[in-house]
């Protein structure tokens, strides 16, 4: 992956309509309002700048995954909040193609902004048709890839427009990510390491695999950790364990000590009878899990070892919470390690739906150095995968 060439910076905007392919599919309650708007926020220096040099500003996202036009899938309360943030009329079409959106851009002034509304009310979007990227693409003068989130589907405002719409270049958001994810990855300070979390062991495997080809030290946490314990024959009573990955874990234990990168497994843990708030809960050492209990959070030692684990370290990649932190008594562990992350003169750098979640209800944010506003590409990315959406933009000739 490298950064293109030419830069937005580099072209000649002024007066010109840009099309905007953002990533504004944000969290919206019943009632219509926004649950989280990071990623609306995090789009503004793009369009900022858009407006400033003069452009006219037409912005293109989808939102969920709405079966057909739905109304409950409205980007209406996404041009609100960008009209509050942006402290101007941010004019919603009624749709994303068809003549009158056409009629829309056509009337538009430098410093206007629309937002067209949301792709996939036409099922064209996720096919990648050809015939839509052509409408889309003939609304603007210029392309902008900003939509970090959805880089990993090739999906046709995001893959195909930019191969039809010329200059197509990345916004300050994608540049931001990549730039990010290489200063952690590929050219990293080390000692870097790599804190994982989350439930399955069969969903990380190929991340845990590329990290361990990265970093100097891994600690695993989170209910994988027990497929981790069973495999080396403790006991984990009724914690999750994923019994197809025993030998997987054991493969990887292996790998680790023949690459000279340090595995690290929590050493306690907070258990419950079951994963509800009303359980009786117990705190023990990882190797006495008793029948009928469940892990469900890494306990205060697991803490002080993770802390210490990341003392020295000049980089830290994490992804995925360390216990069940949608429940209350099983947080500390989780929005511990998101205030060791924010207090460390290392580079952050954390990612994923849930860690983000997280992050944010652990109220440090602001003090982790890079969080990722992409949940499955920023995974693909830690995977070791390329994401289509950028390699797109990688090979185009400028
Ligand atoms: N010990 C545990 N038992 C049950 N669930 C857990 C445990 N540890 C973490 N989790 C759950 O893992 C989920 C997040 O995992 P994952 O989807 O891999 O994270 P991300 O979306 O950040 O990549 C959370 O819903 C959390 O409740
Ligand atoms: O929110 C998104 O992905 P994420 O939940 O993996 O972060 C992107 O907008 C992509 O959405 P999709 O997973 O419905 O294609």
């Amino acid at each position: 992956m490298v950064l293109r060439k030419k830069k937005l910076r580099d072209i000649n905007v002024s007066g010109k309509r840009v099309l905007v392919r953002v990533d504004f599919n944000v969290p919206i309650d019943q009632q219509g309002n926004i649950e989280d708007d990071t990623r609306i926020r995090a789009s503004l220096p793009t369009i900022e700048y858009l407006l400033d040099a003069k452009a006219k500003v037409i912005l293109m996202s989808h939102l969920g995954r709405p079966k057909g036009k739905d109304q409950k899938y409205s980007l209406l309360p996404v041009a609100k909040r960008l009209s509050r943030y942006l402290n101007k009329d941010v004019i919603m079409a009624e749709d994303c193609v068809g003549p009158g959106v056409k009629a829309l851009v056509d009337k538009m002034k430098e410093g206007d902004v629309v937002l067209l509304e949301n792709l996939r009310f036409h099922k064209e979007e996720e096919e990648n048709d050809e015939g839509f990227a052509r409408e889309l693409a003939s609304l603007g003068e210029v392309y902008v890839s900003d939509a970090f989130g959805t880089c990993h589907r090739k999906h046709a405002s995001v893959y195909t427009v930019p191969k039809i719409l010329k200059p197509a270049v990345m916004g300050f958001l994608l540049e931001k990510e990549i730039s990010y994810f290489e200063k952690a990855m590929v050219n990293p300070q080390r000692p870097v390491v790599a804190l994982l979390g989350g439930v399955k062991v069969s969903s990380k495997i190929g991340i845990i695999k590329n990290l361990l080809k990265r970093v100097d030290k891994i600690f695993v946490g989170g209910a994988m950790a027990f497929t981790f314990i069973k495999a080396m024959g403790y006991e984990v009573g009724s914690s999750i364990v994923e019994e197809s990955y025993l030998q997987t874990a054991r493969d990887i234990m292996e790998i680790a000590k023949k690459l000279g990168v340090k595995f690290y497994l929590p050493v306690d843990f907070v258990l419950g009878k079951e994963l509800s708030e009303r359980t009786p809960t117990k705190l023990v050492p990882w190797q006495e899990i008793p029948q009928g209990w469940m892990g469900l959070d890494i306990g205060p030692v697991s803490v002080s070892l993770l802390r210490e684990i990341i003392s020295d370290a000049q980089t830290i990649i994490w992804n995925g919470p360390m216990g069940a932190f949608e429940l209350d008594r099983f947080e500390d562990g989780t929005y511990e390690t998101a205030k060791m992350l924010a207090n460390s003169s290392a580079l952050t750098i954390a990612g994923g739906g849930d860690t983000d979640h997280a992050i944010h209800r652990a109220g440090v944010y602001n003090s982790i150095d890079f969080v990722s506003t992409g949940g499955g590409a920023f995974l693909e990315l830690l995977e070791g995968n390329t994401l289509p959406c950028i390699e797109v933009l990688d090979n185009l000739e400028d």
